[in-house]
């Protein structure tokens, strides 16, 4: 089903993406057209394919490293693993990392803004009377300019290297038409909240399973020792953790339990085309369809068993499998539908950066775990983690206070 709404021959997206009209224009993810769509897709897949790779290797390599500095500089001090998730994903260009704190309020008023967007977004109607309600919606409009503006700095600074925005911007020059300045802030603002707020939240809940499930956390711990001996810097070989079975059998799990975008993702049956079948059911003309991932992902027809827990050996290869209570049980007692996990999306619309995502979070994981001893600092908010979870088309979540102590010091890069 999730293929036959949201894949290529799926429905185009419905009304919910309304809210992403700005003044000059909509941004990628809320161009409704999928002709348009396709059309303005394409510098964002230049901007994402393998030789576009090698540069965000580089860039996660030097992230990685900043954020295990700061991690050093702060060994024995409690530290909320959760918001520094959040200042490693908005790194780039706006001094989180380097600060040890949101110096702009960014992720705040990106918070208040997906809140409010969250409300309007069910009600797209309401979207021309906004500014006739006072602070109806002041941070969803504040959070635009914000992206501008960043977009703006990087075109008038200048970049060496070929950056997504060097694709967004066509300075590649192999569109028929160069896009517009206003355009391509429009999508830099898109990138700095789809990339950035989702790859933390992702993070974050990792560390809470990982955190409450030693066993788990003792598992990845040791794969990582063992693809990365003492005195050899995991940053080095990012295509080494791509094969790390645990590893990404921890990065799905905790995706497949809390993805970034728990609901959401909206498509209609278009009006004036009289209905059509969406797999098995007839949909009538003009209805909204949506695939929630949290729901779909949960469903014991898709995950089983234990859908509702943090067991990563599903996404293993292997014939017998062990449950957490011990009890062994064999391949065809597990049911892991590859084909309904939708963290990222699926079909034309897909998230354009799943890739960078993925090395981002294997490569924190590797690193922190390689160099630090991890040590829950306040247990009330581990227990309350799950209950702090709200949606607001992306996620909120709680804080997650740790202690680290330095196990190895790592060549710096
Ligand atoms: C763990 C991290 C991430 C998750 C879980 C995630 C998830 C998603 C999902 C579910 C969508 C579809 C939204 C919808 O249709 O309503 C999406 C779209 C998108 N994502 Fe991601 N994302 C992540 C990281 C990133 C990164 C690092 C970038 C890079 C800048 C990025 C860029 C985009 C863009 C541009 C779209 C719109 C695609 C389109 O409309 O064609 N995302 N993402």
């Amino acid at each position: 089903m999730s293929t036959a709404v949201l894949g290529a021959k799926g429905l185009p997206r419905g009304p919910y993406y309304d809210t992403r009209e700005h003044e000059a224009g909509v941004s990628l993810d809320g161009l409704r057209d999928p002709a348009l769509h396709t059309i303005r897709r394409k510098p964002w897949a230049r901007g994402m394919n393998s030789t576009a790779m090698k540069y965000y290797e580089d860039l996660v390599r030097s992230q990685v490293g900043e954020l295990a500095r700061a991690f050093h500089q702060r060994e024995g001090e409690k530290v909320d693993i959760s918001a520094w998730m959040t200042f490693f994903g908005f790194s780039y260009g706006f001094g989180m990392l380097q600060n040890g704190r949101d110096v702009h309020g960014l992720s705040d008023l990106i918070e208040r803004a997906l809140t409010e967007a969250a409300w309007i977004s069910h009600v797209p109607w309401s979207i021309p009377f906004l500014g006739y309600i006072p602070g109806g919606s002041t941070s969803w409009e504040e959070m635009k300019v914000a992206g501008e503006q960043a977009v703006k700095r990087r075109v008038d600074g200048g970049s060496i290297h070929p950056d997504l925005f060097h694709y967004l911007m066509d300075e590649d020059g192999v569109e028929p038409i160069k896009p517009s300045l206003e355009t391509c802030a429009i999508d830099g603002q898109l990138a700095i909240i789809a990339g950035s707020d989702t790859a933390a939240t992702a993070l974050a809940h990792l560390w809470y399973f990982l955190l409450s499930q030693p066993q788990c956390f003792n598992r990845l711990r040791k794969e990582v020792d063992d693809a990365f001996p003492p005195g050899e810097d995991s940053l080095m070989d990012l295509a080494r953790q791509g094969a790390m079975p645990y590893l990404n059998a921890c990065i799905n799990e905790s995706l497949r339990l809390y993805p970034p975008v728990l609901t959401g993702l909206q498509r209609r049956v278009v009006s004036g085309t009289g209905g059509r079948m969406v797999g098995p059911h007839f949909v009538p003309d003009g209805t909204q369809v949506a695939a929630w991932a949290y729901s779909i992902h949960r469903d014991p027809k898709h995950f089983s068993p234990l859908p509702n827990a943090f067991w990563p050996d599903r996404w293993l290869s292997q014939e017998k499998f062990v449950l957490p209570s011990g009890e062994a049980i064999s391949q065809d007692q597990v049911i892991t539908e590859r084909d309904v996990f939708l963290p990222f999306s699926l079909g034309p619309m897909v998230c354009a950066g799943k890739n960078v995502a993925m090395t981002e979070m294997r490569a924190v994981v590797c690193a922190v775990m390689q160099q630090f001893d991890i040590e829950i600092a306040d247990r009330s908010c581990v227990d309350s983690w799950e209950d702090d979870v709200h949606e607001i088309f992306v996620t909120s979540r709680g804080t997650l206070p740790v202690l680290l102590k330095s196990r190895s010091l790592p060549t710096l890069i």
